[in-house]
């Protein structure tokens, strides 16, 4: 059983009674100099008495002194009482305030107080540093002589008077005191993601024509064009050509032979951080001549899955190439039908590009015959940051493992026979592989290596806006990135906060939708139920054409209620955080936080629903006054500090009131109704 003695823990009881010793002998010398201080002032008076004009006090001396005195002994009391707190020290001390009352107090006031203050901070840092305290007051015992030569340094600060005699040899203080402001510790970054690439952050400034960025096939900037994009934004113009020179060589190989870098893009919400992959990823895979699976894109959610296929199918529009959606939209057999083919020779990849959200994917790479990853060239990971949340589903382990299986027919694929990547030596690269390069895409990517390490990522390269507005770009050189600022968020976004109670937060939505005649808003609570509930409401209210989005409603529904919204069908979309992310819906004028968001990527990606393209756009937040101090510490963390606060009078909201409680009875009903109906 002594071999499990833990000595550590009997250390520590030693140190902490030491350190409770060493408390209670600077109380007492704390107690002693008080004394001494206080016969030094009735001393002082009784001489100063007959010099006061006819033997009265002087004004202002001797009245602030008993005073004092006995504030001062109110104050000994109530001290002993708390024990010396922490709340005493986070007021900057209460006893001085009081002291300095109106009356003002003498020189020699003030120094006492001072000494006090001294000893007491000193004794709380001493029952904070128990353990060295303890150590080196034990130390300091058996130095004897030495010991009582630290306790002399120590005279002048406790009592600073001749008569203080000397306090017990015990009590020694070593070292400096001062508070030192405590050293940021900067996180330990690799070098690819402390010296990154930096995009710029304002778009309209940045616009680099089409034409002007090398490397795009003609066939797609005629495509460009027909979509009315004659400039690049910033990160396109970064990011495209960096993808294009990864596949020089053609997608079957890396440039010289090599196995291509990672990449990694962090660009502020509604950047275009989608045509910056789609068109790379058309052009290398323009000239493939077999249909096989080369590039997978995966997303957290259908709705995004849908947007991006979408833009895929605009440029490869005529090219031959095929995109195929897995998102379990259509049902698992026909999306079987669409992955692949069987002929009498096997099984045929009918897809070029697959854009998948990651359960519907890992189903078919475990359960559709002849879905084939072997000749994957591009994974792009878009909302990068969510996926790496979601990789408890395992589903990255999967692609890779698919990716580099082996194929057991021969043929011509066996030229092209990959293996699991390991350690580059001349012997990995002395024969042709096809590489699997993968393409990190997100407006909040973590700049956490723990967490990146989990996508097993290859010599990456990293693509971002996060960076310090002082130090100014030359000419995108790599410069050293800002440690204090975490996230971008769009130049021509405003954001205000609106403090308000819990009853004021559907007659404020009220207030903007009504009064201010707020369009196009997109406004988010922070559940189903409180998006359904607040949809009603305001449904019963009446006046504003208003609709709700969250998984309650079926994927149909949830299409057209997004499609509406963008026509202008709709003035307020109540949504919970199923279209936070990565959503474009065009023309949205204003995002409201109806509940505070919780977490900084959750603000980040909301209120990213506007401001998009280099467009402006408005964020209000509500924030109930329970949730002020928390919220603001959020932004101000993430390097947001610059949030406005936007008081709204109560008499602006008092025109609403009767008509909302008319619809509150409404709401009522309205929810009973559906409870009876969910119960039958
Ligand atoms: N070069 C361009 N010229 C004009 N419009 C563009 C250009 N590139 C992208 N857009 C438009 O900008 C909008 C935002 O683009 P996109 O959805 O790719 O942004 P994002 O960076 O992916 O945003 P999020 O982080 O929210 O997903 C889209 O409507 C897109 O059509």
């Amino acid at each position: 059983m002594a071999l499990f003695a833990i000595t550590r823990y009997a250390a520590e009881e030693e140190e902490e009674e030491a350190g409770a010793e060493a408390q209670e002998r600077a109380r007492v010398l704390l107690e002693r100099l008080r004394e001494q201080a206080r016969a030094r002032q009735l001393r002082r008076q009784r001489d100063e008495r007959p010099r006061g004009a006819g033997g009265e006090p002087a004004a202002g001396g001797e009245t602030a002194s008993p005073g004092s005195e006995r504030r001062g002994r109110r104050r000994e009391a109530a001290e002993r009482a708390a024990g010396g707190s922490e709340e005493e020290e986070e007021d900057g001390g209460a006893a001085p305030a009081e002291g300095r009352g109106a009356g003002g107090d003498s020189e020699e006031d003030v120094k006492q107080q001072e000494d006090r203050r001294n000893l007491k901070n000193k004794s709380k840092r001493k029952k904070r540093n128990g353990e060295t305290e303890g150590v080196e007051s034990k130390k300091a015992r058996s130095e004897g002589a030495e010991g009582n030569q630290s306790t002399k340094e120590e005279l002048p600060v406790a009592a600073s008077g001749e008569e203080a005699t000397p306090p017990p040899s015990s009590l020694v203080v070593l070292g400096d005191y001062d508070r030192k402001p405590v050293q940021k510790v900067q996180p330990f970054l690799p070098q690819w993601l402390a010296q990154p690439k930096l995009l710029q952050k304002r778009i309209k400034e940045n616009l680099i024509p089409v034409g002007d960025v090398p490397g795009i096939h003609p066939k797609l900037l005629k495509k460009l064009q027909m979509n009315g994009i004659e400039s690049f934004f910033p990160v396109q113009a970064e990011v495209i050509p960096a993808v294009l020179q990864s596949a020089s060589n053609g997608y079957l190989m890396g440039q010289g032979g090599y196995r291509p870098k990672d990449i990694c893009v962090s660009a502020p919400t509604g950047s275009g951080k989608t045509l910056s992959f789609v068109i790379p990823i058309v052009q290398v895979l323009l000239d493939r001549v077999v249909c096989q699976v080369r590039a997978l894109v995966v997303l957290p959610t259908k709705e995004l899955a849908q947007q991006v296929s979408k833009v895929f199918n605009i440029y490869t529009d005529g090219t031959g190439l095929k995109v195929v959606s897995i998102t379990g939209q259509k049902s698992f057999a026909k999306e079987q039908e669409m992955l692949v083919q069987k002929k009498v020779t096997g099984y045929c990849s009918l897809a070029d590009i697959i854009v998948a959200t990651p359960g519907r994917l890992a189903d078919h790479i475990s359960k559709t015959p002849g879905f084939n990853l072997t000749q994957l060239r591009f994974l792009i990971i878009d909302e990068a940051d969510r996926m790496i949340d979601d990789m408890h589903q395992n589903w990255l382990n999967q692609v890779v493992k698919a990716a580099f299986q082996v194929e057991n027919d021969s043929g011509s694929n066996m030229l092209f026979q990959r293996t699991k990547p390991g350690p580059v030596t001349a012997a990995s690269c002395c024969y042709p592989q096809i590489p699997l390069q993968k393409l990190l895409f997100s407006a909040t990517l973590t700049q956490d290596p723990e967490k990146l390490q989990q996508l097993g990522l290859f010599q990456p390269r990293l693509f971002t806006s996060v960076y310090s507005e002082k130090k100014t770009l030359r000419n995108g050189t790599e410069t050293e990135q800002d440690a204090e600022e975490k996230y971008t968020l769009p130049e021509g976004l405003s954001q205000c906060y609106v403090p308000c109670n819990l009853n004021s937060k559907p007659l404020l939505l009220l207030h903007f939708m009504l009064t201010m005649k707020f369009t196009r808003v997109l406004c988010f609570t922070n559940s189903r139920e409180a998006s359904h509930r607040l949809f009603l409401l305001i449904q019963a209210f009446g006046g504003i054409t208003v609709a709700e989005f969250s998984s309650r409603l079926p994927p149909s529904e949830r299409q057209r209620t997004i499609k509406e919204f963008e026509q202008g069908k709709i003035q307020l979309l109540i949504s919970t955080d199923a279209t936070a992310r990565g959503i474009d819906i065009k023309g949205v004028n204003c995002v409201i936080n109806y509940d505070a968001p919780q977490f900084i990527r959750t603000y980040i990606h909301r209120v990213g629903r506007t401001a998009r393209a280099g467009n402006v756009g408005l964020a209000f937040s509500m924030v109930l006054r329970i949730q002020e101090r928390r919220f603001l510490r959020m932004l101000k963390d993430a390097g947001i500090p610059d949030i406005k606060k936007h008081l709204v009078k109560g008499k602006l909201l008092t025109p609403l009131v009767q008509q909302y409680e008319e619809a509150l009875s409404k709401l009522e009903k309205t929810v009973k109704g559906e409870q009876a109906q969910k119960r039958a």
